[in-house]
């Protein structure tokens, strides 16, 4: 049996199986073979080249859109509104075929914004230019999902779009599970959880044990401290989730009525805009910066004015996050190892200039100037060189097992 038949046998099963608390296990075990299946399938027909960025475009400015939607929504109407490119915009379907970036200035940040084809139902599993585009997405600060208000059903390819996203991995508007999971080589499995589990049926433990044995995880650590979700739990385990914030643009309301207006912008996630009409537009880029989650920090050097032509851009949702340790491994890494203090002005502290630690989470607009250690205190600071030396061991090391884990996702897909 091939892999999409064992998938539609599994759904099947799925849509068979009574939803109750005395299932929950037995549907979280469905839904963890359907999940590795689903991973197999599309490692499949990515053609070994494995989840790269299928369009090749260059990475510009300090934050990332894609446009994703049916066609003929106005994607390109609205790039070529929006932005300093001008992209073919036609009133029939497909007419991009490729990506097309353009470049818009927000609140001072350069911001790339990428039109892409549309897709459809069944993108995830390669139709059209769907998994390319998709893969695009991933890429990206923001999901601009672009949606033509005047279509009936909008908010059934409001859905659709989402379950295509879903299906390749991309959680819209998600935190990652408060979860931690470490394997191990021996030991069994060690599981606990900080707060009671409602929604992994009648007996959690063996839904979760069960899970894990799936994905034949005999031996690890999981700690769990939120009420988690089978789906959730599996999300975990796979590892690969992409958590990507995700706004709603309703377009083309020039053509429905303000009381279907009020209901779409009612939705959450949601601006309803016309690109013809030009209306809301403003709106609409307050909206994506808020949603973007950049802040803008300036670096300054001792007795000299703060550099506010050129911002250090940081993102909640990118790994290091907006800390002092962020920023200063946006100037130079290697600043990181003679950092000594951190002084900053702006909101995120009490008086202005105070001496902040790397763990200090900043605000946009903050100004921050790193005091290195000076000359002396370095040479005093006996095991210097030696921290150096792990330092650089430990990013190399990393490096490594991150080539290796890249490698090894490559070929099990
Ligand atoms: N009424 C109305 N029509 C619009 C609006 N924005 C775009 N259109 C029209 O919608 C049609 C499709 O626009 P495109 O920008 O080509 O749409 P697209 O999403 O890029 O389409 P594909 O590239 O084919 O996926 C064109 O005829 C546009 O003129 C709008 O705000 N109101
Ligand atoms: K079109
Ligand atoms: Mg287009």
């Amino acid at each position: 049996m091939g892999i999409v038949e064992k998938i539609k046998e599994l759904e099947q099963e799925y849509a068979r199986t009574q939803k109750n608390k005395a299932t929950e296990g037995h549907l979280g075990i469905i839904k963890a073979r359907l999940a590795k299946l689903r991973g197999e399938l599309l490692a499949e027909s990515s053609g070994g080249g494995g989840g790269g960025e299928g369009f090749s475009v260059q990475k510009s400015g300090d934050g990332r859109v894609a446009l994703i939607g049916f066609p003929s929504v106005g994607k390109s109407s609205l790039l070529s509104e929006l932005t300093d490119t001008e992209s073919v915009a036609a009133g029939y379907e497909f007419t991009t075929l490729t990506c097309i970036p353009g470049n818009l200035v927000l609140n001072g940040v350069r911001i790339q914004l990428l039109d892409l084809p549309g897709i459809i139902e069944g993108a995830a599993h390669g139709k059209g230019r769907g998994r390319e585009v998709i893969a695009v997405a991933r890429t990206a600060d923001l999901v601009l999902m672009v949606l033509d208000a005047g279509k009936e059903g909008v908010n059934r390819h409001r859905e659709i779009l989402e379950t295509e996203l879903e299906t390749v991995g991309l959680r819209l508007n998600k935190r990652p599970p408060n979860v931690t999971l470490v394997k191990k080589k021996t030991g069994g499995v060690k599981f606990n959880a900080t707060v009671p589990l409602t929604k992994l049926g009648s007996d959690p433990h063996e839904a979760v044990l069960g899970i894990l044995r799936e994905y034949k995880m005999h031996n690890c650590e999981l700690l769990v401290r939120e009420d988690i979700t089978s789906d959730e739990l599996i999300d975990v385990i796979n590892g690969n989730r992409k958590y990507v914030r995700c706004l709603y643009a309703y377009n083309k309301i020039d053509q429905i009525t303000i009381e279907e207006i009020d209901a779409l912008a009612r939705q959450p996630h949601s601006v309803v805009i016309s690109v013809h009409a030009k209306l809301n537009l403003d709106y609409l880029l307050q909206k994506m910066w808020d949603y973007m989650g950049l802040i803008r920090v300036y670096s300054k050097r001792r007795g000299a004015p703060p550099d506010l032509q050129e911002p250090v851009v940081l993102s909640t949702q990118r790994p290091g996050g907006i800390t002092v340790e962020a920023a200063t491994r946006h100037v130079s890494r290697e600043l990181l190892v003679i950092f000594s203090y951190c002084m900053v002005w702006g909101t995120s502290v009490k008086f202005s200039p105070q001496r902040v630690g790397l763990q200090h989470v900043l605000d946009d607009e903050d100004v921050f100037q790193i005091v290195a250690k000076t000359n002396n205190q370095q040479k005093l600071d006996k095991d210097y060189s030696q921290r150096v030396q792990a330092y650089n061991k430990m990013i190399a090391e990393k490096r490594k097992t991150r080539t290796k884990e890249g490698k090894k996702k490559r070929s099990t897909g």
